[in-house]
């Protein structure tokens, strides 16, 4: 992955959805899916959903043509390694690292993703960041989750990564969540698919739980939180676009809260926590043994 010298890292999460940050503003880690994983390994690594690389645009090949709109390119990996176009918690976190190393003020930041570029903005008082996930895409098609011997007609939304949604009785229902969910038919997600399980709160008000694709059940998932809000909002016979009115739904992850809106132009706007909690490096010879 590098040579001899010890690799900065830090350590971030937004709603309990835990990263591995590793600033390399030049691209010149050699990350491969293999390094990824040891990292993100909670018992022999540092330990993490997902992995956030932190690399100039003009540096990183997929990013390069947005260079002119973002400076940052988030080059982000779930903790098996496989690369995701988006992680809505993690751009946040993305933004609050960039901040914090004096690399941009608080107010409009711009963020290169696999997705395209986010627009975010991160308040001046530290307490959150809103990031513009752009529109949602529900492709059309029945799909079916499976949990053994459940299972719930689901809804299909793209937030940039894929997603089925499924409203279920209780969160318990979803059950130990320890492998992933059949979803089907398995040609709706060609390269798998993160899976919601969602239940009422209060008006406006659902709560969810997650299984990532690439990091099995996680604290939070920011994509699969706007998700989960498009899809309970047309269950309620909202659809912002057609109403000319913005719809703003809390939705509660085991981590924390995230409040999205759906506003009448499409867009569909995050906010969230994003918390920096430590800094340190690792050992080159553990990361190349
Ligand atoms: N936790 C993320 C989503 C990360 C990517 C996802 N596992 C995928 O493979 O699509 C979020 O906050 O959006």
């Amino acid at each position: 992955m590098t040579g001899a010298q010890p690799v900065p890292f830090l350590k971030g999460h937004g709603t309990e959805n835990d990263f591995v940050i590793l600033p390399d503003p030049d691209g010149l880690l050699e990350l491969t899916a293999e390094t990824v994983a040891r990292l993100c390994d909670r018992r022999a690594g540092i330990g993490g959903d997902g992995l956030l690389r932190v690399v100039r645009s003009a540096s990183h090949p997929e990013a390069r043509e947005m260079a002119a709109d973002a400076e940052w390119f988030m080059d982000y990996r779930n903790s098996d390694g496989s690369v995701a176009e988006m992680c809505g918690n993690g751009v946040r976190v993305f933004v609050r690292c960039l901040e914090r190393a004096g690399l941009v003020k608080a107010g409009e930041v711009a963020v290169a993703t696999r997705a395209g570029v986010k627009r975010t903005h991160l308040a001046e008082d530290g307490s959150g960041v809103t990031v513009a996930m752009g529109p949602a895409v529900l492709p059309e098609g029945a799909v079916n989750v499976r949990v053994g011997a459940r299972s719930w007609d689901a809804v299909h939304v793209n937030m940039g990564n894929p997603h089925a949604v499924a409203f279920v009785g209780e969160l318990a229902d979803a059950g130990s969540l320890l492998e992933a969910p059949a979803v089907e038919p398995a040609a709706a997600y060609p390269t798998g698919t993160n899976v919601e399980f969602v239940v009422d709160r209060g008006h406006r008000h659902v709560a969810m739980r997650v299984h990532e694709r690439g990091s099995g059940e996680t604290r939070s998932c920011g994509t699969g939180a706007c998700a989960v809000m498009v899809a309970a909002a047309r269950r309620d016979g909202l659809d912002p676009v057609a109403d000319g009115e913005d719809a703003t739904y809390t939705v509660d992850v085991p981590g924390g809260t995230l409040v999205i809106t759906e506003r009448a132009d499409g867009e569909i706007e995050m906010t969230g926590p994003a918390v920096i909690v430590a800094e340190g490096t690792v050992e080159a010879e553990w990361l190349r043994a």
